[in-house]
């Protein structure tokens, strides 16, 4: 009881310092635009957040005379709090800054749990989730469908990307990719190619043209070679960027928006490289896991938990090949670490 209302005390005295540095944010880009009216204010202009750094976002014009340029601007006191990916219309400054006007509404938005375990946005308008895995380290399927059911949740088209296509001339696995095949008869799409030796990073490219990916996977997977190989060049040493405040510095870790040079943009941050599940429900961790989709509603008891139920659509569907026991066990598996 007394540690509960001491974390209580303490997550308020957080709550209460992160309030007061938005509200001093908040004052800054009043001041910036009363400081600036008779014009000194440049013209609203649709702009792209790159980078975020807790009260104040870097934002590129994204067309008109200053496309391509990145100011850092602070927002206007209505709007909420910003996250990279978000679309803004901005005016820029006559000091290489600029003050956020309105914020575009979001497509989809990435969402982890903070350390108060409230869920908040870390990145916006990602519409391609790039699942990466490979031969070794050893895929565990069950990580897989684990972000296949977030992506879906989140509304993002996954795209399955088995990397170190290399190491199976070597040593063939055909478990592995009919694997890959189940996947992309459930209708998921799939790659295979390697990061190593160049072999297919065509495909991958024309797959992230048009679109604001993601990179996930577990470690050793091949993430960072893989947009290392994409984005030539480009110093990809996120995180740790400091913030200067009244208090003095402390580190945050930023989510980063790149373009790839074949089209198509990235975001990227060891967080959201760690995007999983987070909270869902029975029911969403059901629609999750697509081929169930047609049999939901179809069990003889509503409340049906699908385990070992007479009458049960899905254990059914199982029996008579339309739903992979592999695949149901899985669901099973991932119910049974959800919190309730
Ligand atoms: N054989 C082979 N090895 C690869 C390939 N791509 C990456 N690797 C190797 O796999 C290891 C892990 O690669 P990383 O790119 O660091 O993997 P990651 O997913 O970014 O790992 P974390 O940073 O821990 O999340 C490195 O030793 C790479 O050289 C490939 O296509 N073929
Ligand atoms: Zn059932």
């Amino acid at each position: 009881m007394a540690k509960r209302n001491l974390s209580r005390r303490q997550n308020w005295r957080i709550q209460k310092i992160q309030d007061e540095r938005a509200a001093r944010a908040d004052r800054r880009a009043e001041r910036a635009e009363e400081s600036l009216v008779g014009g000194d204010l440049g013209s609203e202009q649709p702009g792209l957040v790159i980078a975020h750094f807790g009260v104040q976002v870097d934002v590129e014009a994204t067309s008109g005379e200053l496309a391509g340029q990145i100011r850092r601007c602070y927002r206007r006191a209505n709007l909420p709090a910003l996250v990279t990916g978000d679309r803004v219309v901005w005016r820029p400054d006559n000091q290489q800054g600029g003050v956020i006007v309105a914020q575009q509404e979001r497509q989809t938005e990435l969402c982890r749990p903070d350390q108060r375990g409230q869920l908040k946005p870390v990145a916006a308008n990602v519409d391609r989730l790039i699942i990466v895995f490979a031969p070794l380290p050893t895929p565990y399927t069950n990580l897989i469908d684990r972000y296949l059911v977030a992506a879906e949740q989140a509304d993002i088209e996954p795209l399955l990307v088995m990397n170190k296509s290399d190491l199976l001339k070597t040593s063939p696995n055909p478990e592995l990719l009919q694997w890959l095949d189940d996947y992309s008869r459930l209708g998921y799409r799939t790659l295979l190619l390697s990061a190593g030796e160049g072999d297919g990073l065509d495909n991958l490219r024309a797959e992230l043209k048009d679109h604001t990916s993601v990179f996930v996977g577990q470690s050793g997977v091949g993430k960072s070679s893989l947009i290392n190989a994409l984005l030539p060049g480009q110093d990809l040493r996120v995180g740790a960027l400091s913030e200067s405040t009244g208090k003095g510095t402390h580190t945050t870790t930023t989510a980063k928006l790149f373009h790839f040079p074949a089209g198509g943009d990235l975001i990227d941050s060891p967080g959201i490289r760690e995007f999983g599940l987070t909270h869902i429900s029975h029911d969403e961790l059901l629609e999750g896991f697509i081929e169930f989709r047609p049999f939901l509603g179809h069990c003889r008891f509503r409340d049906c938990q699908h385990l070992h139920e007479p009458g049960c659509a899905l254990l059914q569907a199982v029996e008579a090949g339309d739903i992979s026991a592999i695949r149901m066990s899985s669901y099973r598996h991932i119910l049974s670490t959800l919190a309730n």
